[in-house]
């Protein structure tokens, strides 16, 4: 059995406050983006575990896909499995890749098994795993708030938008993103910003990290001047960066404008 885990990016991020557990509460839209990992499980005598595609810098056990299969585990009977996992989403990218792999796994798993587990107990379940990985599980637009694990739909489609997302050679820490920021409410919720257009979100959408991340990393901010200069509508980092895409009316060219980058551009469905 097969699946393709996609990335996600982040449309605005507000850095709301720091919680007595350490982490923050947030508010975000999560989009999920068609940037693909593929994730195959077969039944074998013996679990194995192999990956390929860009090499994860992380040895078998702590692999997010390992970290699935060991939650699901804890409370439900799972057959020994062979499972390849083909890695093309880069990581250190706030694309919440591994999150995907992670929750793709679960869904696969109970799919598999056919453990009938329901969607809102794979959430809980991918809310051991990582702040980002619940929202893998329904894998649909929301507003996010709490640490980015409570959702509240949002009717917005970017269907028909062309996509240029540039991830540069240097990875962020997403733990050390969050302690360089200064938490605080924003003045406009991104709740309703994001229902204004497209051409309005310049002027109205952060994401609170870029103020840190960027004096600490210029490559990352000239790729969104980069961005912004070649006509994107609306440019933005992705969660904690190190990527940052653009939102473009029409079909991009733009992979010599970034040399040793990642680049993806494609039409937006
Ligand atoms: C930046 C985002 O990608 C935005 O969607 C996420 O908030 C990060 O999600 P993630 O990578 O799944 O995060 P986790 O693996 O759960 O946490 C990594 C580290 O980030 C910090 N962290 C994460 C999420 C959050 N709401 N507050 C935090 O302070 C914590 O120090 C934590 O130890
Ligand atoms: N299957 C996996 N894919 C990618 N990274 C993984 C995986 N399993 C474990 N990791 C580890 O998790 C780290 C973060 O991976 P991830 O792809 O979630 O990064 P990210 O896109 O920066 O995430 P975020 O959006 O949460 O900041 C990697 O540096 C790697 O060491």
């Amino acid at each position: 059995m097969i699946c393709f885990p996609n990335a996600k990016i982040n449309l605005g991020l507000n850095i709301v406050e720091k919680r007595p557990d350490g982490y923050h509460n947030i508010e975000t839209v999560f989009y999920p983006i068609p940037i693909k990992d593929a994730l195959e499980i077969t039944e074998a005598p013996a679990t194995s575990f192999t990956q390929t595609g860009i090499p994860v810098d992380a040895p078998v056990e702590k692999n997010l896909v390992m970290k699935a299969l060991r939650a699901i585990k804890q409370n439900y009977t799972v057959p020994e499995l062979q499972i390849g996992l083909l890695k093309a989403i880069p990581f250190g990218a706030g694309l919440g890749g591994g999150s995907a792999d992670a929750a793709f796994m679960l869904k696969l798993v109970n799919q598999f098994a056919h453990l009938q587990i329901s969607d809102d107990e794979l959430e809980r379940i991918a809310s051991t795993i990582g702040a980002d990985c619940p929202f893998f599980i329904r894998n649909q637009p929301v507003f996010a708030t709490g640490i980015g694990n409570v959702f509240q739909p949002v009717r917005l489609s970017l269907a028909g938008w062309h996509l240029c997302l540039v991830k540069p050679d240097v990875a962020v820490s997403t733990a050390a993103a969050y302690a360089q920021v200064k938490p605080s409410r924003p003045a406009v919720s991104l709740c309703e910003i994001i229902n204004r257009p497209v051409s309005e979100w310049k002027d109205l959408m952060v994401n609170d990290f870029e103020g840190s991340v960027f004096p600490a990393f210029p490559a990352i901010q000239s790729v969104k001047e980069k961005l912004y200069a070649a006509g994107a509508v609306y440019a933005s980092m992705s969660g904690s960066g190190s990527s940052v895409f653009g939102l473009f009316p029409s079909e991009t060219h733009l992979k010599s404008l970034f040399p040793h980058c990642f680049v993806w551009e494609g039409e937006l469905a």
